[in-house]
Formats: structure tokens, C-alpha cells, sequence
């Protein structure tokens, strides 16, 4: 088993765009290395190129260019998904079938038969929290107990390596957190995760490593504490300074901002935290009146805003 569960090189991926001769260009010359073991959050505003990626990833779609390998096994090759479990975007199975005949199918699949396919589906359908409905027809199922279902057939089989299309899609918040646990402890098991999301705070704090992609291309990847902006901030309410346009010069000097609040009550102040003893100096002089200090780290999120702009085009 090599060291890097997921190996992209130059990725490309044009689809014909609708009523158009052009083409659309999904994903623009992606390279991406994801190292074996731990979680690796793939992010990316809507339309990003992430779907497409897993896709070409997983053999679904070739790619225009480009080639990859997992673990090794480039992903033409069929033997390549042996140690893959996938779950889609939008798990979608027969309704007619219960929860239990949907997962034993794939334990199946895996190569479980019999008693061992039995107990394998009956453990997977406890893990994913499924088992209380496992009689249920899918027809009858919400969203987020489909979801549950189409996480135990991605465990089905034990696989090394699990790509996930946002799993959390549907989830109520017990849901999210018994999803949080369980992705926990998959990394606790040596697993390889990847796993595209929305949620950002919550890849922060499960995510080894992580890429943005925007618009098909890379535009970071490292892990959440490298792409995040290190230096923090200090942010001062105070009681309006509107007007003070001295005060405002002086804390511009020192890297920061003084703007009013949208009542114009108020001012809020934001700087570099290094220069904060300076910033209470100039307040001080101006006889400013703070109402309440905070300091702040950039999160994943601020981050990502910052990669890809507040709208995401
Ligand atoms: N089958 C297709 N035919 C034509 N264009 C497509 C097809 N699938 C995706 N696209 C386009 O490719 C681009 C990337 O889509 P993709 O689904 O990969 O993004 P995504 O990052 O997964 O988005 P989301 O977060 O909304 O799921 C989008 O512009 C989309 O419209």
C-alpha cells in the first residue's frame, strides 16, 4: 500500500454547455496529492467542480485530460475501487426495497454472503444509526434516513479509502454530530476520508488537510491552520467616533480601520492584535469610550471567503 491514497495529475474536465457549440470547463488542470490516512476536506463553492472530480475519480466520467491514480492502481483500472466506498451526493436506491435489503445488496457486493453478510449488514445499519427502520421500505424513509442508509452501503465491506459527496446532506443536527462522531472515528481507524462539504466549521475541526477548489481550479490546499490568515485581529466597539478623522488617520497607520456602525451609535475598530496596546494609547488620548473588545483568529470560513470572494462567481 503506497503512502498517498489519492494521486490527481493535470484533471481537466469539459462538458458540452447547453444549446452552445462551446464547451464548459468544469476543471482546469488539477493536481492534487491525498496522503493515506486522516480526513482530506475538498471545498468549493457551488459549482466549483468538486462532483465533477469525484466523478472522474471514481471512473464515472473520463476525464478530458489528465489521469489519476488510488493508492497506486490508476483509476481506469476496476481493481482501483476495490478499496474505495462511496457515497453520492444524492444516494438514490430502489424504493420498494427496506433499509436492510438495500445494505445486505452491498455488503453482498463486497463479497459478504450468508451469515457473514448478516451480521455485516446488521453491524453496518447500528454504526450509521439505520437499524430501528431497517424493515422500512425507502419509499417511507425521510431524507436524512436515506442518508444513513447510503453511509452504511459506503462502509460496506470495510473499504480503505471512502469518498463522500457531502454526508451530511439531510442530516438533522443529532444526525451531523453522530456523523462527526462516526467520521472520527473512521480517521481513529486508519481510514482515508474525502469528503466534500459546505460545512465548514465542521471540516475545520475534523479535517487533516484540506484543498478549495474555485471555478476548476486549486486555489489552496494544505491543512486548516496553513490556510488560514495567522496574524489575528482585535476588534473595539466604542461609542461613535464619527468624525474623528485624526483618530481614524492614526489607527490607518497602524494597519487598521475605524468605521461607524450601520445605526451610527456606534464605531467599530478593527486592527492587527499586535498593535493593540498602541490602539488603546491613541484611544485613551482621543477619550474614546470602549464598550467591548474581542480578538479573533480567521476561521476556515473567513478563509474561504477570502479564496473564493463572498459570492463564490
Ligand atoms: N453533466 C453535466 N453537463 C454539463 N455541465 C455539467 C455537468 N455536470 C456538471 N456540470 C457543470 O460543471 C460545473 C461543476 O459542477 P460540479 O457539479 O462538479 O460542481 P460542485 O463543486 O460539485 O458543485 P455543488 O457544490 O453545487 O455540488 C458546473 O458549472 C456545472 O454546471
Amino acid at each position: 500500500m503506497t503512502d498517498t491514497a489519492i494521486h490527481i495529475s493535470g484533471f481537466r474536465k469539459e462538458y458540452p454547455a447547453a444549446r452552445r457549440k462551446e464547451m464548459r470547463l468544469a476543471v482546469k488542470n488539477l493536481d492534487l496529492d491525498v496522503p493515506a490516512g486522516g480526513l482530506f476536506g475538498f471545498l468549493g463553492p457551488n459549482g466549483a467542480g468538486k462532483t465533477t472530480t469525484i466523478k472522474m475519480l471514481l471512473g464515472f466520467i473520463p476525464p478530458t485530460q489528465g489521469s489519476a491514480t488510488l493508492f497506486g492502481v490508476p483509476v481506469e483500472d476496476p481493481d482501483a475501487r476495490r478499496a474505495v466506498g462511496y457515497l453520492p451526493e444524492q444516494p438514490y436506491f430502489p424504493k420498494f426495497l427496506t433499509a436492510q435489503e438495500v445494505v445486505a445488496a452491498h455488503a453482498g457486493f463486497a463479497g459478504l454472503h450468508g451469515r457473514a453478510g448478516k451480521d455485516h449488514t446488521e453491524a453496518l445499519l447500528r454504526r450509521v444509526g439505520a437499524y430501528e427502520y431497517r424493515n422500512l421500505r425507502l419509499s417511507k424513509c425521510s431524507k436524512g434516513m436515506v442518508q444513513r442508509v447510503g453511509l452504511a452501503t459506503a462502509l460496506a465491506g470495510d473499504p480503505q479509502l471512502l469518498i463522500m459527496d457531502e454526508p451530511s446532506s439531510g442530516l438533522d443536527p443529532i444526525g451531523r454530530k453522530e456523523l462527526r462522531e462516526l467520521l472520527q472515528e473512521l480517521k481513529d481507524e486508519g481510514k482515508t476520508l474525502f469528503i466534500s462539504s459546505h460545512l465548514l466549521s465542521e471540516m475545520e475541526s475534523l479535517c487533516d488537510r484540506v484543498a478549495v477548489l474555485h471555478q476548476g481550479e486549486l486555489v489552496a490546499c494544505g491543512a486548516p491552520s496553513e490556510i488560514t490568515q495567522g496574524d489575528d485581529e482585535v476588534a473595539v466597539l466604542l461609542e461613535s467616533m464619527d468624525g474623528d478623522e485624526t483618530l481614524a488617520q492614526e489607527i490607518a497607520t497602524l494597519g487598521g480601520s475605524l468605521a461607524p456602525q450601520a445605526e451610527g451609535l456606534r464605531s467599530r475598530l478593527v486592527a492587527p492584535a499586535a498593535v493593540l496596546y498602541r490602539v488603546m494609547g491613541l484611544l485613551e488620548q482621543h477619550k474614546a469610550r470602549v464598550i467591548s473588545v474581542t480578538q479573533r483568529h480567521e476561521t476556515l470560513e473567513d478563509a474561504f471567503l477570502r479564496l473564493v470572494g463572498s459570492t463564490g462567481q
